[in-house]
């Protein structure tokens, strides 16, 4: 019963994000590609019978009660009533605000390993509306495969995406995804367009709303996408900060990401299709 279970929270990465409209409660309406990569948080959990959740390591500048998944286990003790309780560990490596989804993975990873622990068996599709509430990026990492999203990215469709290595940047700031999505400058009426056209599009389909206004307002960011762009096609994931770029190989991956390490924070990562979170608990 107390024995501890660790688990991957995953990165994502938006291969594409277009922005096709505004819901009235300010909140946008995207079309976006969601892929995972093989770069992850660990989350080590403890299921505790005194009903008490415990998060036992720091993640600096998030209070203890605002932590994301001590609000999933909380939000999952409410709505199922188990008498039980968990002790949570996180073991960061995604860096914050990078638009790489660590917090939301962190709160999916929550969710369904204490669906798991605590013997709930509460339907994929239960938790990931419960994790909606804590993140528009939550169901993803709840379902755990690359996904074509609509809405506010919680309509999502099942897809196969090419699984390349990635150099991913992160240019040494954050960027705050309200702030982005406040921009005056802000495109918001992309075209929509099908999924088909999408996945048959490929890369010239393949843009991020985002960039233009981040790249203006964040200096740092357009300095790296400069750099990466004389080495291969790069694009913004999510709000940002992070930007990426795609390689056949491992090897020529790795030669871009060795140049880049002199400049900024960078990793070598492999394109999933399915979740290393699914993977673990034999899914
Ligand atoms: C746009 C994406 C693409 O993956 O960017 P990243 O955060 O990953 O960079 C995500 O959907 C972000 O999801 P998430 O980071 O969970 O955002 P939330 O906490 O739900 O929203 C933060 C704030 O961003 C704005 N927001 C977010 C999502 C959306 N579709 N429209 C919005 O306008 C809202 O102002 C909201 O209050
Ligand atoms: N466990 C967590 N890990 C990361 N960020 C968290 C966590 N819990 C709450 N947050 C908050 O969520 C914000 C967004 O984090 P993150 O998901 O890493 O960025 P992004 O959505 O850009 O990928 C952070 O700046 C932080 O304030």
């Amino acid at each position: 019963m107390n024995a501890p279970l660790t688990l991957p929270a995953p990165a994502k990465l938006n291969r594409m994000l277009h922005i096709v409209g505004r819901r009235d409660d300010g909140y946008h309406l995207l079309q976006t590609l969601f892929q995972f990569i093989d770069l992850c948080d660990q989350l080590t959990l403890t299921p505790r019978s005194d009903g008490e959740i415990h998060l036992i390591s720091e993640v600096s500048g998030v209070s203890h009660d605002d932590n994301l998944v001590v609000r999933a286990a909380r939000l999952l003790q409410t709505h199922s009533g188990t008498p039980l309780g968990a002790t949570l560990k996180i073991e960061k490596q995604l860096p914050m605000g990078g638009g790489l989804g660590g917090g939301s993975s962190n709160a999916a990873t929550a969710l369904v390993g204490l669906n798991h622990l605590w013997q709930l068996n509460l339907p994929l599709v239960e938790l990931a509306r419960l994790g909606l509430r804590l993140g528009a990026d939550v169901p993803v990492f709840v379902h755990g495969h690359s996904a074509w999203a609509e809405g506010v990215g919680e309509q999502l469709t099942k897809v196969m995406l090419d699984t390349p290595w990635f150099v991913v940047i992160h240019p040494g700031i954050s960027v705050s995804t309200p702030s982005v999505f406040q921009d005056p400058q802000l495109t918001r009426d992309s075209r929509p367009i099908t999924m088909a056209r999408a996945l048959k599009g490929g890369a010239p389909e393949w843009r991020n709303d985002c960039e233009a206004v981040v790249k203006e307002r964040y200096p740092p960011i357009a300095e790296a996408f400069h750099w990466l762009a004389q080495h291969a096609p790069s694009r913004l994931t999510g709000t940002g900060a992070c930007l990426f770029a795609t390689f056949e190989t491992q090897q020529t991956a790795q030669a871009t990401a060795q140049l880049a390490e002199q400049y900024w924070p960078t990793w070598v990562a492999r394109g999933l299709n399915t979740s290393p979170l699914h993977a673990a608990l034999g899914f």
